[in-house]
């Protein structure tokens, strides 16, 4: 069995890595430098970095200077997220060099460019698939963009090789992830799965690690590593099979 891959989170609101609570904006608890904190991930063994730009998400300006500074000082592979949106951003994006994108926003309110990138750039296009109950959100998580199963149901019929599930009520919280709603996704797509939102232990995490055979490939942390809940030498420990 495949072990869980974990992605340390580090989110960019105003040039500093933050976490929100809900995703909501004005709930930032600060973290100081996005470079400092990725590095720090990297050197404790991370294969993987999420990396989101808030601001771009909120559509309250950017922080691609520090997205590039970061994206391009890393030798892992880096999972990019918040406001690509069209061709420029998406284009900005990977020049980064990061490794894939994450789509949110777009898959709601574009669906016919989304299909497009979806055909060109193959498995370099993640969705994420942010919720609340079963109502996806957009525009940085706050507006709605219609029922997750018809919106999965159409983005698997047009070729997208990954979503990102984010259970907007855990995340930043440390209640715990969303189990429940990562095994409904899985049971509708052959897709792979990374879970995002409420990873609060080491626990909640071989949790997650269970749902692997069932199309689980990923797992993002960030409040609880910031918080200093366990280690990222612990959690990659924790999830080696
Ligand atoms: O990813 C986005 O585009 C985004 C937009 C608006 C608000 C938040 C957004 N992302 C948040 C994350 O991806 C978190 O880093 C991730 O869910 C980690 O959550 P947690 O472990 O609960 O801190």
């Amino acid at each position: 069995m495949p072990k869980l891959e974990l992605l340390p989170a580090v989110d960019v609101r105003d040039g500093q890595a933050v976490r929100l609570v809900h995703g909501e904006s004005g709930s930032e608890t600060s973290y100081g430098s996005p470079l400092e904190a990725a590095l720090a991930w990297q050197s404790a063994g991370a294969e993987w970095l999420h990396l989101v730009d808030l601001d771009a998400a909120f559509g309250t300006g950017d922080n691609r200077d520090v997205i590039s500074e970061v994206t391009g000082a890393m030798d892992i592979k880096v999972e990019l997220s918040g406001g690509i949106r069209d061709d420029a951003s998406l284009e900005a994006a990977l020049a980064t060099g990061c490794r894939r994108v994450n789509l949110g926003t777009a898959a709601l309110e574009s669906p016919e460019w989304v299909a497009k990138v979806i055909a060109e750039h193959g498995d370099k296009i993640a969705v994420g698939l942010d919720v609340r109950g079963t109502t996806l959100r957009g525009r940085g998580w706050t507006r709605d963009g219609g029922d997750l199963y018809e919106t999965l149901a159409r983005l698997d019929a047009e070729g997208c090789a990954r979503y990102v599930v984010t259970d907007i009520a855990k995340d930043g919280t440390l209640q715990g992830p969303n189990l429940g709603l990562l095994r409904d996704v899985c049971a509708v797509t052959d897709r792979p799965v990374v879970a995002s939102g409420g990873v609060s232990s080491l626990d909640d995490l071989r949790a997650i690690s269970l749902l692997v055979p069932e199309g689980v490939e990923g797992a993002i942390v960030g409040k609880a590593l910031y918080a200093k809940a366990f280690t990222l030498e612990e959690a990659l420990k924790a999830v080696a099979v």
